[in-house]
């Protein structure tokens, strides 16, 4: 049945990149608040209400028994707030970094091993260990709750107001047992983490920080792609529009733009971005979509918004003002070889809103995220046996009881995963690590893939890659359509070995997995090489990646 799929098709990490890590923490999370509840179910089940998330903080009791010392960086971007937070990171005997993207975690832990201090790379997907470490970087779910720090950063702290990942930041703020916490990010999260931590008994102290180097708004527009210099980079937010100015401006500006988007694989977008940082390349141009937008360091000089509209997965609206200032504030990082930023937009109509958007400060984050932990839901479930994992979500989401300062996670995601798999054969634990996989639902071949590895593990107990994927070449793609594809493939595989790492026995395939990863994101580079309209030395040197075998012949 399934595999004719995959045949046709041959093979990125969405917003959910890492939340399996979240798993392997919530028997913790859970014994402190809901041990004793356990063992007296079967008498109190009926009265205790599993659904009262009232009191977050007492789910982490290691944290709870230290007096944490969190200090606040808070501040614009390029301000120096995670370069100090790191410094505190790099003098401690040991420590976390936990950032929201794994390019920043990729990011630190290059740092730290640079400077000597062996760093430890955790994300959803990844587990790269070097002897004698005692400091790790990490994807915020991956947060580790159970073990005690000296020392912990987590970057880009007002993300905890976001709809659907904020519960794992919210819940690294509250459970994470380290001496020092230092938090970096916008200052608009400052009063609601001064409530929040009203009832830690943790000591707060916030430092306010200013731009390194300065950001000037421009008060033109680019004008012709003639215009385009050294430096730049076009913000658009649609491939197909990411292709179309890469073209136009090869074809127009004579320069060669690397491009880095959601759903390019990660290591691509490193490599693209890496490209576009090095002085020596001929790749001196970036066309981007927001993916460049949090906390990354890239040699820009000038951000150019082709647009102040997006479309958000329902309709097509406005940039917020803490996006705007987000992209913006990649232009000019300091060191960097553009000390002052320049920001504009294609349209001249776009500059007031830049301006005003620039000038405001981002509105106060007023509810943190939060979301149950597996083993409420299973206590819950037990009082309603007769539902499907979809049924109890929607129901424990419905009647959650919350405190002011904080909000229930958007679930609609893992909602349309429960819906697929709740008439397969598995466990209720099975079905949650599926739904908080990173899986695209509207992806058709992530989905598809997904759909095939939980029936797969439902009916077999084993996942074989070779029964998913057959062999066969997969080409350099020519058209953006067979591009998507690719990408949807590596998505595939990027799930994989995400499972392969919660469910080892399941899912033996791990490194044929990673292998064919890499393919696929050395065909798409080739793609990205051929693409545009690049002078011939470029052309032949990355027209040499014609195809890769996939799945060679056993
Ligand atoms: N004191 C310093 N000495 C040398 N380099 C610094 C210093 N402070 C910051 N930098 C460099 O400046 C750049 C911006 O700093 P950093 O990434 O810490 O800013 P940020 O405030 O965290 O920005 P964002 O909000 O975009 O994440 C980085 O390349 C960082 O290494
Ligand atoms: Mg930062």
């Amino acid at each position: 049945m399934s595999s004719m799929h995959f045949c046709r098709t041959l093979f990125s990490p969405g917003v959910f990149s890492a939340l399996p890590g979240f798993v392997g923490a919530l028997n913790q999370d859970f014994q402190f608040r809901f041990g004793p509840c356990c063992r007296l179910y079967s008498i109190y089940s009926s009265k205790f209400d599993f659904t009262d998330l009232t009191r977050p903080h007492s789910w982490y009791p290691h944290a709870r028994r230290k007096r944490r010392k969190i200090f606040l960086h808070m501040g614009p971007t390029n301000s120096g707030k995670t370069h100090n937070a790191l410094k505190r990171l790099e003098s401690s005997d040991s420590g976390l970094y936990c950032g929201p993207l794994r390019l920043l975690a990729w990011e630190v832990a290059k740092r730290l091993n640079k400077a000597k201090i062996p760093c430890d790379l955790i994300t959803g997907q990844e587990r790269e260990e070097v002897d004698g470490a005692k400091h790790k970087a990490m994807t915020v779910e991956m947060a580790d709750v159970t073990s005690s720090y000296s020392c912990a950063v987590i970057d880009e702290i007002q993300m905890l107001g976001c709809k659907t990942r904020g519960y794992s930041f919210t819940r690294a703020l509250l459970g994470l047992c380290a001496d020092e916490v230092h938090l970096c990010g916008d200052a608009a999260v400052v009063p609601l983490i001064q409530e929040i931590l009203k009832v830690t008994g943790d000591d707060i102290e916030v430092q306010y920080y200013e731009r390194l180097s300065p950001l000037i708004p421009m008060n033109v527009p680019l004008g012709p792609y003639s215009n385009i210099r050294k430096g730049d980079c076009i913000v658009t937010f649609s491939r197909r529009k990411i292709y179309g100015y890469k073209k136009e401006i090869e074809r127009k500006g004579g320069h060669l733009c690397s491009v880095v988007y959601g759903s390019l694989p990660p290591e691509t977008r490193t490599r693209q971005a890496t490209m576009f940082n090095d002085t020596t390349s001929e790749f001196d141009v970036l066309v981007a979509s927001d993916a460049i937008g949090m906390g990354l360091n890239l040699n820009i000089s000038r951000i150019i918004f082709s647009t102040v509209e997006k479309f958000d997965g329902f309709e097509m609206r406005e940039l917020t003002v803490p996006e705007i200032k987000q992209i913006a504030g990649r232009a000019g990082r300091y060191g960097s070889k553009f000390p002052i930023g320049e920001v504009t937009c294609l349209n001249e109509d776009d500059l007031p809103f830049l301006h005003s958007s620039l000038k405001s400060d981002s509105p106060t984050i007023e509810r943190a995220g939060l979301f149950p932990t597996f083993e409420l839901i299973y206590l819950y479930s037990r009082l309603h046996p007769e539902n499907g994992l979809r049924q109890i979500l929607e129901h424990f989401v419905d009647n959650a009881k919350l405190s002011e300062n904080y909000f229930i996670a958007d679930c609609e995601g893992m909602l349309k995963v429960a819906a697929v798999i709740d008439e397969m054969p598995l466990s209720l634990h099975d079905k949650y690590l599926f739904c908080i996989s990173p899986v695209d639902m509207a992806d058709d071949i992530t989905s598809q893939g997904l759909t095939q590895f939980a029936q797969n593990y439902a009916n077999k107990g084993i996942v074989r890659l070779r029964e998913i994927f057959t062999a066969g070449t997969l080409q350099v793609p020519e058209t953006q359509a067979a591009l998507k594809e690719l990408e949807s493939i590596h998505k595939v595989l990027d799930l994989y070995v995400w499972l392969s790492f919660r469910l080892e026995e399941s899912f033996p395939d791990r490194e044929l997995a990673v292998s064919q990863k890499s393919a696929c994101s050395m065909l798409i580079e080739g793609f990205l090489g051929r693409f545009g309209w690049q002078r011939p030395k470029t052309r032949q040197l990355k027209s040499n990646i014609r195809s890769r075998s996939i799945l060679p012949e056993c």
